[in-house]
């Protein structure tokens, strides 16, 4: 037997990628948005308009930093290929001189549900919670390992299906919602899953420690963390009915 036939024929790293993907598919099954009792609500009709309007005042300040936050994630690379692959989503939301790109699609949405552009883009009106939430995505992206970085937008392995969710569901129940307001997630149907396989690619790739694996999950849990207390914050704000001081406060609450 010579040295060689020591060497396994499969290759053990291919079996370690699969595995991540498990734990990290396993991980969005348990913990994804999908499953908060809001969004149940937003999507089932269970909503008046003040409620929603609550919902995308506040998601304002999620969608307005996710350009920001990829910015930051761009720095963390001296590589300039996996910046040339990220750098598109910073357009995708941000737009072009000539194009428009997620955030005007989302004031379409506030917009269509009666809020003044330039009260949701002040994002005075917003919870507490919504903004320490995505600051400390943003954070998290600056601070962690590049590889963390990468792995914390992974939630959006499973956002296509809530978004087909959103867009049928809001679509049956409200009649203040048409499918002009609804463009923002007509997109990222398309945008969400290249963008989640290039990172799930990514850390199959590049997590090749038992400890990169596990900092990659903790990373994906980390950001599961940062949508469900979003929902939790504006569920006790407009659900229970208990916004704080400084909150937008709808007509109907
Ligand atoms: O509607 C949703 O439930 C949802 C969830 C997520 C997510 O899972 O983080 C994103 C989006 N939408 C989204 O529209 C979006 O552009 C986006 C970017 C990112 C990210 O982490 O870089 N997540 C998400």
């Amino acid at each position: 037997m010579s040295a060689f036939d020591a060497i396994p024929t499969q290759d053990p790293p291919l079996l370690d990628a699969d595995a991540l993907e498990q734990r990290l598919r396993d991980i969005g099954a348990k913990r994804y948005h999908n499953l908060h009792p809001f969004h149940e609500m937003l999507h089932n009709g269970q909503m008046n308009k003040g409620q929603v309007q609550a919902w995308a005042l506040n998601r304002y300040y999620y969608q307005s930093s996710i350009p920001i936050k990829d910015a930051v994630v761009l720095s963390r690379f001296r590589d300039r290929q996996t910046r040339i692959a990220w750098r598109h989503r910073i357009e995708d939301h941000d737009g072009n001189t000539d194009s428009e790109g997620g955030i005007e699609r989302w004031l379409q949405l506030t917009t269509g549900l009666g809020l003044d552009p330039a009260y949701v883009e002040s994002t005075q009106g917003i919870l507490p919670a919504t903004r320490f939430a995505v600051d400390a995505y943003v954070d998290f992206v600056g601070r962690r390992s590049p590889l963390e970085a990468i792995a914390s937008s992974l939630t959006e392995l499973f956002a296509p299906s809530i978004h087909e969710q959103r867009i049928a569901g809001m679509l049956e129940h409200y009649d203040f919602i048409n499918p002009g307001v609804m463009t923002y997630f007509q997109r990222r149907l398309e945008q969400a899953p290249r963008d989640a396989n290039f990172a799930l690619d990514y850390v199959r790739t590049h997590a090749t420690t038992p400890a990169a694996r596990e900092a990659v999950c903790q990373a994906l849990i980390f950001k599961t963390n940062v949508l469900w207390v979003q929902l939790d914050a504006l569920y006790h704000a407009y659900v229970s009915g208990f916004p704080p001081p400084g909150a937008f406060r709808p007509e109907r609450l």
